[in-house]
């Protein structure tokens, strides 16, 4: 195994920057820099090459074992510049015992020695990335391991169902009959029935990831845009006196309540001659249908103008040219506009749900997998006594499609997927 090193913190100015070094000769290639370093713990030492006085920094050596890696590792603590961060870069690299890492190379490692399974090491990566409170909570809970820990319980009663069935296999010549069944079909209905709980809910713990979308619609002029520029709290959309101003839809990422949210401003819905004013209600229409919540803006004595889903929120607008009731807004002048952040923040609270332990498409794929399998288990269970040899095929699947979630078997091919996301130094 080759000794690996990188910059674990960003390229540029900040109070401090970490070096990370891995592998077999990480204290020996630090030691060509800091002199001899203790076997574990850390040290303040003055970093020096050939060219002389490089830095002082605080090392922090963690001995193979009981580092993120597994192998021995050294951390070093610098000052924050480019300058300091390349000259120790290059002096790293001018030792034939170590190279640079390649992105998510420390993590590769972990995984390889059984510091994480694989569904941590996606709550690595999502952590990482991790922008709003949402998308934080529920990557530090993959960390922690929480499907794995499901993904072992399912494994366990599915092993012992498989276990019960290859016993009937083994009495199939004798004539001991073992009716195995009911405790075979209990396990199965069990695990299915969480199986299928998590699938449901791995999707919506995959739009926690990549955020939600919510389409602002209403007759031109109705003050769309203005109430986009008011949320976002920033000139996002052109406004004008104009009827069929915005015609291409504007986005604008936020964070609502701590979830991840695509604002969506569109055209003002209308039978147009303009032709371009027409290609822009269409998308306004299609982007609209497609997101998950809309805010329908009318005009006093309005109605809105695409059909009114259970989660969509209607809100009369401009409310400070007239008496408007409560819960009105004004983009002009922010009234209303914290009422509405609450209603959409509640609204998307409410289809969140409960968060559950999948956070990813594979995740929930796996699932339906497993799911699909126990389903062809259950409903053969009649052949139980003649051919349990099919049902146990079906079940070893099922426990295959479940491995394939923490990363037991066909490790490689989804190995690359998740690590082409990780940059370098993690
Ligand atoms: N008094 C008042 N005027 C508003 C308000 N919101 C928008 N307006 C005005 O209404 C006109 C239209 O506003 P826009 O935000 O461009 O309306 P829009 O719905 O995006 O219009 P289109 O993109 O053309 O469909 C502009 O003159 C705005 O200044 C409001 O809350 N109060
Ligand atoms: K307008
Ligand atoms: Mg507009």
């Amino acid at each position: 195994m080759e000794t690996i090193f990188a910059l674990a913190t960003v390229r540029g100015r900040s109070g401090v920057a970490v070096v990370r070094l891995s592998g077999p000769d990480a204290v020996p290639v630090a030691e060509g820099l800091t002199g001899p370093l203790p076997p574990d713990g850390r040290t303040l030492r003055k970093l020096r090459d050939e060219t002389g006085l490089l830095d002082e920094a605080l090392v922090l050596v963690f001995p193979k074992g009981r580092s993120f890696t597994g192998e021995p590792v050294v951390e070093l603590q610098l000052h924050g510049s480019i300058a300091v961060t390349s000259a120790v870069l290059a002096a790293l690299g001018r030792d034939q015992r170590a190279r640079p890492a390649d992105a998510g190379e420390f993590t590769h490692r972990a995984f390889a020695n059984g510091r994480l399974d694989l569904a941590q090491v996606e709550g690595l990566a999502d952590l990482i990335d991790a922008e709003t409170e949402a998308q934080r909570r529920q990557a530090v809970r993959a960390l922690d391991g929480a499907l794995g820990r499901r993904a072992e319980s399912w494994r366990v009663r599915l092993i012992r169902a498989a276990a019960l069935i290859e016993a009937t296999i083994d009495f199939a010549d004798e004539d001991v009959p073992v009716d195995v069944g009911p405790e075979v079909e209990e396990l199965l209905v069990g695990v299915q029935s969480e199986l299928r709980k998590e699938a449901a809910g791995a999707g919506m713990a995959e739009r926690i990831r990549t955020g939600f979308e919510v389409a602002i619609v209403g007759a031109p002029n109705a003050g769309k845009s203005t109430l986009l520029n008011a949320l976002a709290g920033r000139d996002a959309a052109i406004t004008s006196e104009r009827a069929g101003t915005t015609r291409d839809v504007i986005e604008v990422r936020m964070d609502l309540g701590g979830l991840a949210v695509t604002l969506l401003d569109t055209a003002g819905i209308r039978d147009t001659e303009d032709e371009v004013e027409r290609i822009g209600v269409d998308r306004a229409l299609a982007r609209a249908r497609q997101a998950d919540i809309r805010v329908h803006l009318v005009e006093r004595g309005a109605e809105p103008l695409m059909s009114v889903e259970p989660q969509d929120i209607v809100v009369l607008g401009k409310s400070d040219l007239h008496d408007a009731p409560t819960g009105a807004v004004s983009g002009q002048t922010g009234a209303g506009i914290d009422e509405l952040v609450g209603k959409l923040t509640d609204a998307l609270s409410e289809m969140v749900g409960e968060p559950g332990v999948a956070i990813r498409e594979r995740h929930r794929l796996a699932m339906i997998r497993a799911s699909g399998q126990l389903d062809n288990v259950l409903s053969q269970m009649t052949l139980l006594s003649e051919a349990p040899d099919i049902l146990a095929e079906d079940l070893r699947d099922g426990i295959r499609a479940i491995d394939s979630l923490v990363g037991r078997v066909d490790v490689e091919q989804i190995l690359g997927e998740i690590f082409s996301s990780f940059c370098i130094g993690k």
